[in-house]
């Protein structure tokens, strides 16, 4: 199992934001978390990688590859984020420094989890945006990248060390439909290559219908149904989810 989740509960004070969640991501599974704005889904994903507020506290279990997580000192946990575990956000220009070049960023990402010299983490760097269909870019500023080649410098840091697992939480939601699918895909087959698990968050149905095998649902800090993309898109069980269908444009599958 790479990533095994129980019990988990984000608390602000005593007021609980996420509640009693268990759920695992398998080696090589893509698994998405849904459900509407506000419900948990982004502070789940942050509690995992132990990335959460300081005013939040967690309670439950987050273990990767069988290794507690959850209470884990920051060096053991910075030592496994952009290493074993890794995550892609939303928004790619703020997680990219605006005066480095990108493919310095990349190197970097690389460089704090390896011993390699420059030039050979300089050289990785290209073949990884290669990789997610970015050559001739590693010399550009953040800037001078449209929104959906930033996201893919964002990919390429969170491949650059082979996670066996890796968190993308609404990475397509900014970008334009024809970029949004060819990201996915680069996702995907980023993931696949390396046979890591991926918890995929989004609102959007169309996306995990394409993007995952299996879905988590979640409502009001609960996950209130589970099973395959298809069980889920076309038998749901749960009232909320029957309600979530109805409110997307999503077709029958
Ligand atoms: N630092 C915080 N302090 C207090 N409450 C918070 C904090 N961060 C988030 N919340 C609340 O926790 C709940 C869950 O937030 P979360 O960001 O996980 O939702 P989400 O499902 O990811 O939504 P979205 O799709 O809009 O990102 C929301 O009601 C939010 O207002």
């Amino acid at each position: 199992m790479t990533v095994l989740v129980e019990e988990l509960s984000v608390f602000a004070g005593d007021r609980p934001l996420v509640r009693e969640v268990s759920f695992e991501v398998g080696e090589g599974e893509r698994v998405g978390l849904i459900g509407e704005s506000g419900s948990g889904k982004s502070l789940t994903a942050l509690a995992v990688m132990g990335l959460l507020p300081e005013e939040l506290t967690a309670t439950g279990s987050v273990r990767l590859h069988g290794n507690e997580l959850l209470g884990a000192s920051e060096r053991v946990l910075s030592g496994l984020r952009g290493d074993r575990m890794s995550m892609v956000f939303q928004e790619p220009m703020t997680a990219l420094n605006p005066l480095m070049r990108v493919g310095r960023q990349v190197a970097e990402s690389i460089k704090l989890h390896t011993r390699i010299s420059w030039r050979a983490a300089r050289d990785r760097a290209v073949e990884l945006l290669e990789s997610v269909q970015l050559s001739g870019v590693a010399r550009a500023y953040p800037h001078q990248l449209s929104g959906g080649q930033r996201q893919r410098v964002l990919l390429a840091m969170a491949l650059a060390n082979d996670p066996g697992f890796l968190i993308c939480d609404e990475p397509t939601t900014a970008l334009d439909v024809t970029v949004q699918a060819q990201v996915l895909e680069l996702i995907v087959a980023g993931i696949a290559r390396r046979s890591a698990g991926l918890l995929f968050i989004t609102h959007d149905l169309a996306v995990v219908a394409r993007v995952c095998e299996r879905l988590l649902v979640m409502h009001d800090g609960r996950i209130v149904e589970q099973g395959t993309t298809r069980e889920v898109l076309t038998e749901p069980r749960h009232e909320y989810t029957r309600g979530l269908l109805a409110a997307s444009d999503l077709e029958a599958a």
